[in-house]
């Protein structure tokens, strides 16, 4: 697989910052050029917000976090570097220098991408000495969770790059689009311009104000495109018929005053104020961290939702997420899990992270099940059930599990999990697992779990192979010296008078 070994980003305000904490969090090296004097505050605290996110977004194991370090200069930053991301502002004269400054200084082989949001590649390589590996790598804010990178390429750029570009994404859970030709803004941004231009126009002309605009769009459409694009959400609109009766009935709206996007608004001083004005009584109570901290959750819930999408399969940018999580276990290889006589098996290290805890202030129970389950998954893999033996037809199901509350677990609390396999045969495993505050080692909760093995195409229970018996029965052997634990066997609920 192609991956990115170093890389450098030139540039680290808004979008440098958020692409230095996606190289980090999947493991890369990067190397920081920003003159501005508060770069490493601003940086430090974008990728607090990005951990926070990958804390909520994941429980797969995250690579060891790669090292971030500030350069003195362009030349510095880019040396040894295979991947160079340029964020600088939106001036071409500005970015060509920069960039030429780079192509002087980089291994010639080095892939060269620009976050310019619709400056065309052929004038910002124009003076380059290795042109062919300079291309526009178009994200969309937040990168760290955002995974679309639109790679455009000039009139000197090499297709190969592009393709190397777009394999070298994916493991760091990016998807890289080629567009076929370059254009001015691209696609998103051309998108966005039109809804932007007309949002002016709504305000200038006092149809509605900033927050009635924004409601319009994510109590509506904004949902959709989370999980749709246009095309395939206007198809559905078209009812049984589809997109050739969509377009008979919505054609015609293209000729009526629907929309004004042929003038531009004269964004003057009076709008920028009234604009200004509008979002400050909308969003100013909050803080840009924290509008930053609440978005970042509510992407993480749809890139969560859309994993479970198209009945388990995933979908979309869950879809992604899911792809991404494979390639972390598979590369995170098998985990050395430690199997005992003298106590049950340390299986998962965690922390309760903003997104489980409920209005109670405490994590919420059916978080509790969630860790329950990482857990029999962490055991799975441990006896050989990974993702290709259930891609191959057979699993185990969860058939009964008890849980009891003894404690509560609070945001940001480090917990462990610790599972004590109380008996099995050929086709059950009966389980008794345990959570911890990491800081004392007291028990908060406990579950006691049956899980059969099945095949999952006949949908019924069957034996479970040898070599999956054999890796289960040192554990056996070793757990069987163990006390039954306190609270196992209980059953819910108090004698009926
Ligand atoms: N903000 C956004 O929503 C998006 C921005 N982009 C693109 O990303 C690029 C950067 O935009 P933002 O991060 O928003 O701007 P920004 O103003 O937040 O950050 C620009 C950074 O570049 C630094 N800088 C200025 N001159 C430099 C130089 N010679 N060498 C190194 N660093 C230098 C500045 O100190 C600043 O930290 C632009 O091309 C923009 O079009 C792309 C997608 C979304
Ligand atoms: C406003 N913008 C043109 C810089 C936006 C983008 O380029 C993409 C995004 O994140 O919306």
């Amino acid at each position: 697989m192609s991956t990115i070994h170093k890389a450098a980003c030139i540039g680290g305000g808004v979008i440098g910052g958020a692409w230095v904490a996606r190289f980090a969090l999947a493991g890369i090296d990067v190397k920081i050029f920003d003159p501005h004097p508060e770069a490493e505050r601003i940086i430090g605290e974008v990728m607090a917000n990005a951990e926070r996110a990958y804390g909520m977004l994941t429980m797969a194991p995250l690579p060891p976090k790669g090292k971030v370090t500030f350069a003195k200069s362009i030349e510095e930053a880019v040396e040894g570097a295979d991947w160079i991301q340029e964020s600088v502002p939106e001036r071409l004269e500005l970015k060509r220098g920069v960039l030429n400054q780079i192509d002087a200084a980089a291994d010639p082989k080095a892939l060269i991408g620009s976050s310019t949001s619709g400056l065309m590649p052929t004038d910002l390589q124009r003076d380059m000495k290795h042109p062919e590996r300079l291309f526009v790598a178009h994200p969309y804010n937040p990168v760290y969770l955002l995974p679309l990178a639109e790679l455009v390429g000039g009139q000197k750029t090499s297709r190969a790059v592009l393709e190397d570009a777009k394999a070298k994404l994916a493991p760091i859970g990016m998807k890289g689009v080629i567009i076929n030709k370059e254009i001015e803004a691209f696609v998103g941004d051309r998108l966005l311009e039109a809804v932007w231009r007309e949002g002016l126009w709504l305000i200038k002309d006092d149809i509605c104000d900033t927050e009635t605009l924004d409601d319009v769009i994510r109590y509506s459409f904004g949902m959709r495109w989370a999980q749709m694009g246009m095309f395939e959400t206007y198809r559905i609109a078209g009812g049984e018929a589809g997109m050739r009766h969509f377009l008979a009935q919505f054609g015609p709206c293209l000729s009526w005053p629907w929309t004004k996007l042929t003038d531009v608004v004269d964004l003057n001083d009076e709008l920028v104020a009234k604009i200004a004005d509008q979002s400050d009584a909308q969003s100013g109570a909050r803080g840009i961290r924290e509008l930053e901290r609440i978005r970042d959750q509510n992407l993480v819930g749809i890139m969560h939702a859309l994993k479970a999408g198209d009945d388990g399969k995933g979908w979309g940018s869950g879809k992604l997420l899911a792809d991404f999580e494979a390639h972390l276990w598979a590369k995170a290889g098998k985990a050395k899990v430690e199997v005992s006589a003298a106590e049950p098996l340390r299986l998962l290290d965690t922390k309760v992270n903003a997104a489980w805890v409920d209005y109670n202030g405490h994590m919420t129970e059916h978080r509790y099940l969630q860790l329950f389950g990482d857990t029999s998954d962490a055991l799975l893999r441990l006896i050989g059930v990974d993702f290709d033996y259930v891609e191959a037809g057979h699993s185990y199901y969860t058939v009964e599990t008890h849980i009891r509350h003894l404690g509560e677990g609070k945001l940001g609390q480090a917990l462990y999990t610790t599972l004590q396999l109380l008996s099995s045969d050929a086709k059950r495993l009966h389980f008794f697992t345990r959570i911890h505050d990491a800081a004392t080692g007291d028990v908060i909760a406990t579950a006691e779990q049956m899980m059969v093995h099945v095949d999952s195409k006949a949908g019924k229970s069957v034996e479970a192979p040898a070599e999956v018996l054999a890796k289960i029965k040192p554990i056996a052997e070793a757990h069987a010296t163990l006390p039954m634990p306190e609270g196992a066997g209980r059953s819910v609920g108090q004698k009926r008078t």
